[in-house]
């Protein structure tokens, strides 16, 4: 047996416990190259933890997942944040948990409208990426260096996201 989860819409309070949301935040604005751009500054911190850390920044091209889809496992990175933004405006799904004594609690399902993006701070439960309706491609910040920066989690109990409109 199954347990349903509900879509949230993304938004940056309901994003807080588990990083910050990636969007054009008028508060952040500073007009820069003569007026021509306008800059959203430091929308979200890129941390890389533990000597010879580096921030790195890659694409990845994530297929769409398809549904029902069943939420079996949870990762989190110990040594580094994670963020995931769409090239062009693509919706994605973002699968967050509060962490419970070492485990993932029951996940939260958040749909990121296109022009969202997201960043998990370091030790955040979440689920691999979840491109939505066709193969997207992402700019990915985060963390290269030693050590140990993956720990996965199987749930006993699945949880299943039913749909998720594209
Ligand atoms: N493995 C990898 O780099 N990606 C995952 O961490 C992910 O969150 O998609
Ligand atoms: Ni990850």
């Amino acid at each position: 047996m199954s347990i349903r989860l509900a879509v949230e819409p993304l938004t940056p309070e309901a994003f807080r416990p588990f990083g910050t949301v990636i969007a054009p935040d008028p508060s952040t604005v500073r007009m820069i190259n003569g007026g021509s751009t306008t800059r959203f500054h430091a929308l979200a911190e890129a941390e890389a933890l533990g000597p010879d850390a580096k921030v790195i920044i890659s694409l990845f091209r994530g297929k769409p997942r398809r549904f029902p889809y069943q939420v079996d496992m949870m990762e989190r990175h110990p040594l580094g944040s994670q963020s995931f933004s769409p090239l062009g405006h693509h919706p994605f799904l973002v699968v967050v948990a509060e962490d419970h004594g070492g485990t993932p609690a029951t996940p939260r399902v958040f749909r990121a409208e296109g022009g969202q993006g997201v960043n998990y701070r370091p030790n955040v439960w979440h689920h691999p990426l979840m491109a939505l309706g066709e193969e997207t491609d992402f700019l990915v910040v985060d963390r290269d260096g030693p050590g140990n920066n993956l720990e996965e989690y199987s749930y006993p109990a699945l949880f299943v996201i039913e749909e998720a409109t594209p």
